[in-house]
């Protein structure tokens, strides 16, 4: 019976040819399905890169594991540019470089287009897959997978299929259409906005700074980070409220700015450098996306970003998203594809973690927002390393845990419960110790002067 069902169920279409939908494609094609892929924008493999910059991204283990399920993981790890550590830039210029723990566990930089036009590549490649580009979902029927898409030119085609994965991003048509039924969903748009700009290569080719580092500036309510670039540069992403994007109107302002907040990164991008990215493009907005089911019957599902958009404070969007078509993977493996089982199991076993990844993206946020000063991001990176040495089998740290292991989201928010009390319990414990050595240093000087004075006498 099962296979019976299993079989009737052959002909996808995926919304959305970003990394999820692209990825998804190569899953469900080694599957044995027909896929039909729409994608709402141009090829970019036929397009040049319009910015001009590189939009890169950190990639961690679980983005990788659900690459190397199909065998990609090689490819982009080739391209990849790990990056050990996080090198914490202070307000004076000191470089601090705290490694990510244990040898091998590092951050892959990777060209966020160049993993797309890889991924469209393999999927295309697959005989059982075609994509369509210029073709945006207008509008669906998700109880019968049917689905709408206007053309370019206006033309609009409509298809049926057994199902509809709905992988079109953080504004999703897909999960638009789902609203309309039993359906939880919030959204919120934080107060930061981002920029990206560039610190590009030397005169003479080279990284103006260390390579192979997540290069971090905390300051208070301005967060900016730099990630390497094949070509040596950095793309460098500027975290800061629209108020004081709103501010700097003019190039002088900003380099003032940069002078007072950034100076060490000031000669590495170039005054005239910053003027002209600045306001290349205005501050982008940030939203975090949060839904519930992540299905409808037997013929529709979320995946990445159309389930969990997440502000970017933990560099785990794309990795979560792209697992999310990893562990979907497994629950067809466990259920032989049939989705009257798997759809359901995916949004029982899954939803609670893109929530959880929603949760802890927003936590750092705030955590990352409010430590008073980069000290703090130090103190506590140091704190983590130590206590990771000193208690390795009871304490992993929060960030190790998202980054490094593919330890369930919500169960990463548990742990790091149970983590803040050891930290807490070991800074009290040291705070004593050092209030008794004190005491003790104290007394015995004071001792010694009273022995003295009677001397004298
Ligand atoms: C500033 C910033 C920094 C980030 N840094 C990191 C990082 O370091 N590490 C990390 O893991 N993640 C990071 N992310 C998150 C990551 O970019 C996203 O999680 C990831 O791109 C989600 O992929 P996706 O395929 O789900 O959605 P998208 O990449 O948004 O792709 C959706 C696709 O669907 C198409 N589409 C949309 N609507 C329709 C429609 N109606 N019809 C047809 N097609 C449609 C779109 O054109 C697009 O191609 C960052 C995000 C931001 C904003
Ligand atoms: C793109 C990417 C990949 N990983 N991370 C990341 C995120 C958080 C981190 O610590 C949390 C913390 C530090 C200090 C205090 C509390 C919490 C660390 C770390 O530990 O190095 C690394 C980012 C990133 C993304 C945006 C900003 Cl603004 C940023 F700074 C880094």
């Amino acid at each position: 019976m099962a296979n019976e069902i299993a079989d009737k169920k052959k002909h996808i279409v995926i919304v959305g040819g970003g990394p999820v939908g692209a990825l998804n494609a190569c899953y469900l094609s080694r599957r044995g399905f027909k896929v039909d892929l729409y994608e709402g924008r141009n090829d970019i493999r036929q397009e040049e890169n319009a910015t001009g910059r590189s939009i890169n991204l950190a990639l961690s283990c679980r983005g990788i594991a659900a690459l190397n399920h199909v065998g990609l993981d090689k490819r982009v790890m080739a391209l990849g540019i790990p990056m050990k550590a996080r090198m914490i830039h202070l307000p004076n210029g000191e470089l601090y470089s705290v490694p990510y723990g244990k040898t091998g566990q590092h951050l892959l930089s990777i060209d966020r287009l160049q993993l797309n036009k890889d991924l469209l590549t393999v999927a295309s490649s697959q005989p059982n897959v075609s994509i369509h580009f210029n073709t945006k979902l207008i509008n669906c029927d998700i109880k019968k997978a049917k689905a709408t898409f206007s053309k370019k030119d206006g033309a609009e085609i409509t298809t049926t299929s057994d199902a509809i994965f709905g992988c079109d991003g953080a504004f999703s048509a897909v999960r638009r259409q789902m609203q309309r039924g039993v359906f939880n969903y919030s959204q919120e748009y934080i107060q930061h906005g981002y920029k990206e700009l560039t610190i590009p290569s030397t005169k003479n080719g080279e990284f103006a700074m260390a390579a192979n580092y997540l290069h971090i500036w905390p300051r208070h309510e301005f967060m900016m980070i730099g990630l390497p670039n094949q070509d040596k540069s950095f793309t460098v992403t500027l975290f800061m409220p629209f108020t004081k994007f709103n501010a700097l109107t003019k190039g002088d302002e900003v380099v003032e700015f940069f002078k007072e907040v950034f100076p060490d990164s000031l000669p590495l991008i170039g005054e005239e450098l910053l003027r002209e990215d600045f306001f290349k493009l205005p501050a982008l907005s940030l939203v975090s996306v949060k839904c519930s089911p992540y299905h409808c019957g037997n013929t529709v599902a979320l995946f990445g970003d159309a389930a969990h958009a997440v502000v970017p404070f933990f560099g785990q969007g794309l990795n979560g998203s792209l697992e999310d078509v990893l562990v979907f993977d497994g629950i067809m493996e466990k259920h032989e594809n049939d989705f009257d089982k798997v759809l359901p199991e995916y949004t029982k076993v899954r939803c609670k973690d893109g929530q959880a990844l929603a949760d802890l993206s927003k936590q750092n946020y705030i955590e990352m927002r409010s430590s008073v000063v980069s000290l703090w991001f130090l103190f506590r990176k140091k704190v983590d390393n130590i206590l990771t040495t000193v208690l390795p089998s009871m304490f992993v740290p929060k960030y190790s845990m998202v980054a490094f292991t593919r330890t369930p989201y919500h169960q990463v928010i548990l742990q790091s419960k149970r983590n803040d009390k050891i930290i807490n319990t070991a800074l009290l414990v040291f705070a004593l110790f050092m209030i008794g050595a004190c005491f003790c240093l104290f007394t015995s000087y004071k001792d010694g002067s009273v022995t003295d004075s009677k001397t004298e006498l």
